[in-house]
């Protein structure tokens, strides 16, 4: 029985796109996974392989990138628009096109009011933090010779500095390709453990709250070189603050944003299109203790 090509459509799916306005000081972060999909004449490429109509997948990815620096990303569903009408008005054969977007919202981490550098009233003009992701952990460990011991901490708590963040003069050799940089986004999902050194405080809750604010305090107001320079300023904040806490094991993936060439479509980058790798990833891991404490938590 001979066979008929149905319904068909192509695009690029999970688009990465992290769109920074720098435009004021107070720096405003878009942060979406965009999904395209196009369908219009397209018989000849499956049914004989003629391209010649087939607008790469690669390039739907490149429109992306690039109507997000031409046009800022107001909201995700005018961006939605822009991109979909794009395609079907630009591109001959394309006839319908679907976008599908996600957007992942930052709240800015709130300011420590004895900190004066950062503009605006009570938010740190180029910190953040992903709403909705961390998960809070315990860990008790009893027994009748020692006692207790609690280990309290936090999972995946994504946050990210879209500026304040250089890397370079590192150790070079042959397969050392990376270029130094001096102005990066530093994003990473903490995963923190801390140990406390009595198990009789009164409020936990409030322990945990002051900690994680400790954490996230010291992630936005470190000017860093490192990811392992941010872990250590990380947990040295909360033992200097903390006198119940001995230990902090941080675990801090980086998660790398890529600066997008816009250089083929004659647009400068000027640090505010990303693509936001998922993987590898370089994995930062670290344990700060109070001086002259052993370390007690277990290793992974
Ligand atoms: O903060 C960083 N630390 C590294 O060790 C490293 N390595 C790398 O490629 N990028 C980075 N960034």
């Amino acid at each position: 029985m001979p066979a008929i090509l149905g319904q068909n459509q192509y695009g690029k799916a999970e688009v990465r796109i992290v769109r920074l306005d720098r435009a004021t000081p107070t720096h405003r972060v878009k942060d979406l996974n965009v999904s395209v999909a196009l369908r219009g004449d397209l018989a000849d490429t499956h049914l004989t392989g003629d391209n010649s109509k087939v607008l790469t997948t690669d390039a739907t990815k490149n429109t992306v990138y690039a109507l997000a620096k031409k046009h800022g990303i107001d909201s995700t569903e005018a961006f939605g628009l822009l991109l979909a009408r794009h395609f079907v008005d630009d591109v001959p054969q394309v006839r319908e096109a679907r976008i599908r977007l996600e957007e992942y919202h930052w709240d800015r981490i709130p300011r420590n009011a004895s900190r004066s550098r950062f503009v605006g009233a009570d938010e740190i003009a180029h910190s953040f933090v992903r709403n909705g992701t961390e998960t809070r952990t315990a860990q008790i460990t009893y027994n009748a010779e020692q006692g207790a011991e609690v280990l309290s901490g936090i999972q995946d708590l994504v946050v990210m500095n879209s500026t304040d963040s250089e890397f370079w003069g590192f150790y070079r050799d042959e397969y050392t390709t990376l270029k130094e940089t001096r102005d990066r986004i530093l994003a990473t999902q903490v995963t923190a453990r801390w140990r406390h050194n009595r198990d009789d405080l009164a409020d936990w809750d409030r322990a945990y709250a002051d900690t994680r604010r400790h954490l996230l305090e010291a992630f936005s107001e470190t000017y860093s070189y490192a990811l392992q320079q941010t872990l250590y300023q990380m947990g040295a904040r909360v033992i200097e603050h903390r006198p119940d806490i001995d230990e902090v094991r941080l675990s801090l993936p980086n998660k790398h944003h890529f600066e997008v060439d816009l250089e083929p479509f004659g647009m400068k980058n000027g640090n505010e299109v990303f693509y936001a790798a998922d993987r590898p990833y370089g994995l930062i891991e670290g344990t700060i203790l109070r001086d002259g404490a052993e370390p007690r938590i277990p290793v992974d």
